[in-house]
């Protein structure tokens, strides 16, 4: 709707942005480019990098993440999604797609990256990983836009001292033009921690992505409220040489500062089998997302933050994905097809405040539906 094309064309502006936007922003290049050195060198022994994607609700981890595995073709690399537990089957088939396809667990992709999705915590596995450790040189774990990079990051260094196979590599923390200052600013009730200043704190490298979104005075500002963040939180970079003991350290200061995540943001998913006629489905969206009508049972108004769908479109032969961060959405078509009409559905996951499951079904039910089956 409000933009066209595919995953790619958001990775390449991100490469663009981080080429442009990154050295300004965090000291890290050099490290970034010891890296890449060490592993030009194949050893056969050698420990398995993590790479942590994180980053707010929408902010583009996924998108990078494609990115990633698009064009880097001669390594193997394996992808933990560490995403949302109630809207696991669908975040699993949304999440990883590889020239337009979409991949589910397990599937060896074509340029011999391995996808594995989890909906429980990393660790088991990132165990079942390092059984298939052969396979693979490189993993990119992406945490879920709510998620603590440090509790993720925790199990490294804990691992790391029983001998992993495996080592915390860096935090790449992907943060949005458009929103990013909104997440960084919001003012969380007594003792919540704000997620999205806690993923930039510990983050080694900061994308600042969705640059085509923005005028050159919105950046500027979400620019320098990052250089406050990574400055003022954490001292990051004083000792920063990704060494266990300084990232223990860094970990240990946030974790004790600030121990609660805010639950007042959940998730709904709901199914609606049948087709939906296009305008149909634009009614329901933007009711939900402009026009902010919405209301749960206690009349508080439903607040979308991230909105992801597989949707079936009347007429339209192959399944279209719904993706929105706050007011922006649109729906794209997959290369997948309808096998045949009788597994035609929509399957929708709402990520906010003040979500009423119930409600939001029945009124997919009567918007998308019900209408369709008038006209
Ligand atoms: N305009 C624009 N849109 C982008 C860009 N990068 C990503 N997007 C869009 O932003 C939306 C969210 O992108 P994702 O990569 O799924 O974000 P995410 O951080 O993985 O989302 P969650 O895992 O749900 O938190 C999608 O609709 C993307 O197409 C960009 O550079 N510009
Ligand atoms: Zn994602």
């Amino acid at each position: 709707m409000l933009r066209t094309g595919g995953p790619q064309d958001g990775g390449e502006e991100e490469e663009e942005e981080e080429e442009e936007d990154c050295p300004e922003l965090v000291p890290i290049v050099v490290q970034q480019q010891q890296t890449e050195e060490e592993e030009g060198k194949p050893d056969p022994c050698a420990k398995i990098p993590v790479t942590i994607i994180t980053g707010y609700l929408g902010a583009g981890k996924t998108t990078l993440l494609n990115y990633i595995l698009t064009e880097q073709h001669n390594k193997r690399i394996a992808v933990i999604l560490n995403e949302f537990g109630e809207g696991s089957a669908l975040e699993k088939s949304l999440a990883v797609s590889q020239g337009g396809e979409l991949f589910e667990e397990w599937l060896e992709l074509r340029n011999g990256c391995l996808c594995c999705s989890v909906k429980d915590n990393g660790l088991k596995a990132i165990e079942n990983l390092m059984q298939k450790k052969g396979k693979f040189d490189y993993i990119l774990l992406e945490t879920t836009g709510l998620a603590d990079p440090g509790a993720v990051a925790s199990m490294f260094w804990v691992d790391a001292e029983l001998g992993s196979d495996i080592y915390l590599d860096g935090i790449v923390s992907v943060v949005d033009s458009k929103y990013g200052l909104k997440h960084l600013m919001e003012e969380k009730a007594d003792g919540l921690i704000n997620e999205a200043v806690r993923q930039v704190a510990l983050a080694d490298i900061v994308i600042i992505n969705k640059t085509d979104l923005v005028a050159e005075e919105e950046l500027i500002k979400i620019r320098t409220l990052i250089r406050v963040d990574l400055s003022n939180v954490l001292d990051l970079h004083s000792f920063d040489n990704l060494s266990g003991i300084s990232l223990q350290k860094k970990l240990q200061h946030v974790q004790t500062t600030q121990p609660h995540l805010d639950k007042s943001i959940v998730t709904v998913t709901f199914e609606v089998l049948g087709s939906a006629t296009e305008e149909n489905l634009n009614i329901f969206i933007q009711n939900l997302l402009w026009e902010k009508i919405v209301k749960n049972k206690a009349d508080s108004t439903m607040e979308v933050i991230r909105l992801k769908g597989l949707v079936s479109i009347k007429d339209k032969p192959h399944q279209v994905i719904v993706q929105g961060v706050h007011e922006l959405y649109d729906l794209e078509e997959t290369p997948v097809r309808w096998e045949d009409d009788t597994e035609r559905t929509n399957r929708l996951v709402l990520i906010g405040r003040n979500l009423d499951k119930e409600i939001l079904k029945h009124l997919f039910i009567d918007t998308v539906t019900k209408k369709k089956e008038s006209s």
